[in-house]
């Protein structure tokens, strides 16, 4: 294994000592009797970058819905901060507003245009302000998304593989303007993703979901601009993790996934 990587056994739980601002303990998400997500533990430290792969219907989704608030979560142990936006595969324009208004939707107050330009400019809108949604490519929509999410300064960023349906292309662009936006604001990430590489090129710390648990854990230490080296290693293993062919019965035991690999 390289020297620095760091695995990380036992629960989803920072190093950090701050206190995180998302904390799940013994989680569970059911419908009807499938049980989805299955007594999960996770924390994500103020201005974390995480991924989290799994295979389809691994309960990704519903992980995500939970820490965006959009489901009922009452009765159990969870905290997640009251600022959060997310940024879903599709951008979710309302077609009959400006790109300018749909940055501020629900925003209230007199420099809601000036903020709206401000985060435009951020993504390399600036000049779109006034346009239509449906005159913008699917990488400019989704660019818009994120000046969506990001003038709410939140503090947890949650992205449902907001890439996945761009060309390669678009899509390594995004890479590099969600670090850069990651930077200048430092909110706490999760991403999901199904794209291997897109987890190693951004995260601090990737998560394997797999039998409604966190099944495999990789903290990355490495400078962002140096991992090109790294991937070939730790893709092999987070494949393996992820049950390579997808087969169902591939479930991989919590902690022995990486053990000897
Ligand atoms: N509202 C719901 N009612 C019933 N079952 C649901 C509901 N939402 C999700 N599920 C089921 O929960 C499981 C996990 O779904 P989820 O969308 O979280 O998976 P995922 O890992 O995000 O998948 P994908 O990668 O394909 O998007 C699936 O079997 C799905 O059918």
């Amino acid at each position: 294994m390289d020297a620095r990587l760091e695995l990380v056994t036992g629960s989803a739980l920072p190093a950090a000592s701050t206190a995180p601002v998302v904390r799940l303990r013994k989680f569970v998400r059911r419908f009807g009797e499938n049980t989805i997500i299955d007594g999960l533990d996770l924390d994500i430290a103020p201005g974390e970058f995480v991924a989290l792969l799994g295979r389809s219907g691994s309960g990704k989704t519903t992980l995500l819905r939970t820490l965006a608030g959009l489901d009922d979560v009452a009765s159990q142990d969870v905290k997640i901060p009251a600022s959060r936006a997310v940024v879903f595969q599709d951008a979710r324009l309302l077609p009959w507003k400006r790109v300018w208004q749909n940055v501020v939707l629900g925003l209230k107050g007199e420099d809601v245009r000036r903020r709206a330009e401000s985060a435009l400019q951020e993504v390399g809108l600036g000049h779109r302000l006034d346009a239509w949604p449906l005159t913008l490519s699917g990488g400019e929509a989704q660019r818009t998304a994120l000046a969506r999410a990001l003038v709410r300064e939140p503090k947890l960023l949650l992205l449902d593989e907001p890439f996945a349906a761009l060309d390669a292309l678009t899509r390594h662009r995004m890479h590099d303007l969600v670090l850069s936006l990651w930077r200048a604001h430092q909110p706490a990430v999760l991403l999901v993703t199904h794209d291997v590489d897109e987890a190693i090129a951004l995260a601090d710390r990737i998560l394997v979901l797999d039998g409604g648990r966190i099944v495999a854990e990789e903290r990355i230490v490495k400078a962002r601009g140096e991992r090109a080296g790294l991937t070939r290693s730790l893709r092999e293993r987070l494949l393996g993790q992820l049950g390579g062919d997808h087969q169902d019965d591939a479930v991989v035991p919590f902690g022995k996934a990486v053990a000897g690999r």
